[in-house]
Formats: C-alpha cells, structure tokens, sequence
C-alpha cells in the first residue's frame, strides 16, 4: 500500500495549505526544540492547527518528557496528534494516555544502531505509532529532527518487523530521488519530511510535486 505522507516543518497557514494541496493528510507543527530548522512560536502552531481542514492530521512536535506539560501544550495548541521527538519515559507515556483520551501519541526512536530496535519494542505497547528518525539525543545539544539525513534503512526494516502491525513512519533526509528506494526497503506505513521539499527554507511547490510524483510510481 502506498505510505500516507508527513510534510513537516510547516511554518504558516499558507504552507499548511500547500502541503495539503499537494496530497500531504498530515502536517507537523515543530514547537521549541535545542536546535532544528523548522521549530514556530506556539502562537503560529495554534494558528496554524486551527486552519487544517479535516480529515488532515496536525501533529504538534515536542521535546518535553513530563506527562502533565506535554498535556498542557498540546491542549494549547489545539493539534490532532503528539508526536514526542525525545525519549520519554513508559510511566509518563502510560499519563500521558489518561491526560489526553483519544489522542493519538507517536514515539519518535532515533536510528542510531542496533540499540534502537530494542528501543522501539519497548515502547510499542503505550503508543499508537512510531516514527524513525535520524537525530543524535546523545549530542551536548541534543539533535531531534530536521537534520536532512538518512540513517540505515536496513535498521529502520528489522524495526517495522519487530513492532508487528504499529503503524510506522520513517523520516530523515527523505527526497523525491530516494523515497522509492526508501519505500522499498522499509516499508513503512507513513513517509515524514521536512527538507527534502524546502528550498532556503522555504516550502517549494515544484520539490512537494516532484516528491508525490515519485511517490505515485511506487
Ligand atoms: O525541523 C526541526 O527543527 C526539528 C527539530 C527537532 C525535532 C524535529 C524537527 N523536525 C521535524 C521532523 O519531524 C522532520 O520532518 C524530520 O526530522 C525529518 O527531517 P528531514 O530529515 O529534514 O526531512
């Protein structure tokens, strides 16, 4: 089945209409971060969340790790989903459940090395998705997302059949030259990105066409 697409780093209500114009059902909102490209003040996720048009999903992007401030940002914001770019504990996860029913939580593992498929079988019972990324947590100024590069595919492969049926993104350094190889070898249930379809920063409508184009001969 064709992955469901991710534009991330969206940074205006008029890209939010782009990206979805061009095919994306959903749109990453990045709140403050130790360091990234894409991260907007809350006021402009909010803003920004209130003009997503249904059924496309608005996912606020944190690094908090505690259940209760996560609770308070998200509710602030006003998005459809949690993504959780850092580690967070199973115990503010199982919180987290029961401060915001029904909201969908996504757990983002960094693919770093072998260590990380134990790391997404840990937390697959307490969320509703896992999205594979290639930051550096361990870094003195942590690295979240945003980098613009790839990580071992063939990792990100063994995850997706280690986690049975849990929906799964994969990010980092995805493009319309590589996104078919990426598909291939993972799999994965939905595609995450930010600077693949940016030029300057800016969000390219030629980069968003030419990334579902190739998407389409999957
Ligand atoms: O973009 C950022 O500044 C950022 C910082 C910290 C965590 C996540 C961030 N970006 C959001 C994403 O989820 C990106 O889409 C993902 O990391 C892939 O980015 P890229 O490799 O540039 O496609």
């Amino acid at each position: 089945m064709k992955p469901v697409v991710k534009i991330c780093c969206i940074a205006s209500v008029d890209e939010a209409r782009r990206a979805v114009a061009a095919g994306a059902s959903a749109l990453g909102l990045v709140s403050a971060m130790p360091s990234g490209p894409g991260v907007i003040d809350d006021a402009t996720i909010a803003e920004i969340a209130a003009a997503v048009p249904s059924p496309t999903r608005s996912f606020l992007l944190t690094c908090r790790t505690d259940a209760a401030s996560i609770a308070a940002q998200h509710a602030a914001a006003g998005t459809t989903t949690l993504q959780l770019v850092d580690a967070v504990a199973i115990e503010e996860l199982q919180a987290l459940r029961t401060l915001c029913p029904g909201v969908e939580i996504v757990q983002v593992i960094h693919v770093t090395g072998e260590a990380s498929i134990a790391e997404a079988v840990a937390v697959e019972p307490y969320v509703d998705a896992i999205l594979l990324d290639s930051g550096n947590p361990a870094l003195a100024v942590k690295e979240l997302g945003g980098t613009g590069r790839r990580h071992d595919w063939a990792i990100s492969r063994r995850i997706r059949d280690a986690i049975g049926p849990l929906p799964l993104y994969l990010a980092g350094g995805l493009n319309p030259a590589n996104v078919r190889q990426a598909v291939e070898t993972v799999q994965p249930y939905g595609l995450d990105l930010c600077s693949g379809v940016r030029c300057d920063g800016q969000l390219d409508d030629r980069k968003l066409a030419a990334f579902f184009a190739a998407l389409d001969g999957v």
